[in-house]
Parts: C-alpha cells; structure tokens; sequence
C-alpha cells in the first residue's frame, strides 16, 4: 500500500460528497495496519453546522467496524494549497491516531503537505488532561 494510492482514494470518494450548500467536495482515505482503506467523504446538511468533514467520516466508519490501529490519513480537496483539516477534524484525529503518524493533506494538483499528528495539533487535549493529579 502506496501513499500515493491512499491519496488517490481520498480524491476518488471526493466525488461522493453531499454538498448541495457549500459546493465543496473534500474526500479522506485513511489506510489501518491491517492494510484496509476506510474512506469518506463530507456530507451537509440544511441545518448546515450538523455537516460532518471527511475526515471524521472515515475515522467514525473504520472505528464503527471495530479498527484500533491506523497507519496513515490522506485527505483531498480543490484548493490552491494542500487542504488543511478543520480543528473539530484534529482533535478527533489526536483521540486515535499515535502522535507520530503521518497525515497527508493534498489538492487536485497533487502538491502534498505531510505532517504528523503531533504537528498537526501539538499540546492537544487527550485522556489523561482529565484526570486530576
Ligand atoms: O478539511 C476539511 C475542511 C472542510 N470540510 C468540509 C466541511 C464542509 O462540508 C465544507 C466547507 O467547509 O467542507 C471537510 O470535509 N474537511
Ligand atoms: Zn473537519
């Protein structure tokens, strides 16, 4: 399993996005240790903040299957830089994704921007923050 494949998942499912309001397709194809590719795409709603991203659309489909283990996130949109995921996106992404793989963010142009999920949303809020010391 190639990057570049995971990356030409995540503009394929593009394709599928419900998006009568913002006309703006984004797709994300997130690849499990396993070898099995989970995509989504982003879908609206007339009540438009109830829309869910791509992103989170992938994630919620493989953890609904029962996957724990992730190995890498590509997501795609037509936008003039590689397309950078909401903050909503990266805080769902911090829950289950080890701080140190990689997410691949890109456009229709194919110009990619890797970073890790560290640095995607470093000092993030996670499981242990709740617990007093
Ligand atoms: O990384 C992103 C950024 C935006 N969107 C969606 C949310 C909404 O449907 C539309 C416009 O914000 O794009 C995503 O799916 N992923
Ligand atoms: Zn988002």
């Amino acid at each position: 399993m190639s990057t570049n494949k995971l990356i030409e998942e995540a503009i394929k499912i593009r394709e599928r996005a419900y998006v009568p309001y913002s006309k703006f397709q984004v797709g994300a194809a997130l690849l499990t240790e396993s070898g099995k590719i989970y995509t989504g795409c982003n879908i609206e709603n007339a009540a438009y903040p109830v829309a869910c991203c791509a992103e989170r659309v992938a994630i919620f489909k493989a953890i609904s299957e029962g996957e724990t283990k992730f190995q890498e996130l590509a997501v795609a949109a037509d936008t003039a830089r590689p397309v950078p995921p909401c903050g909503s996106c990266r805080q769902v992404m911090s829950e289950f994704f080890d701080k140190s793989m990689p997410i691949h963010l890109t456009n229709l142009k194919k110009e990619i921007k890797s970073f890790t999920m560290e640095e995607l949303l470093p000092f993030s809020f996670e499981t242990n923050d709740l617990l007093k010391n």
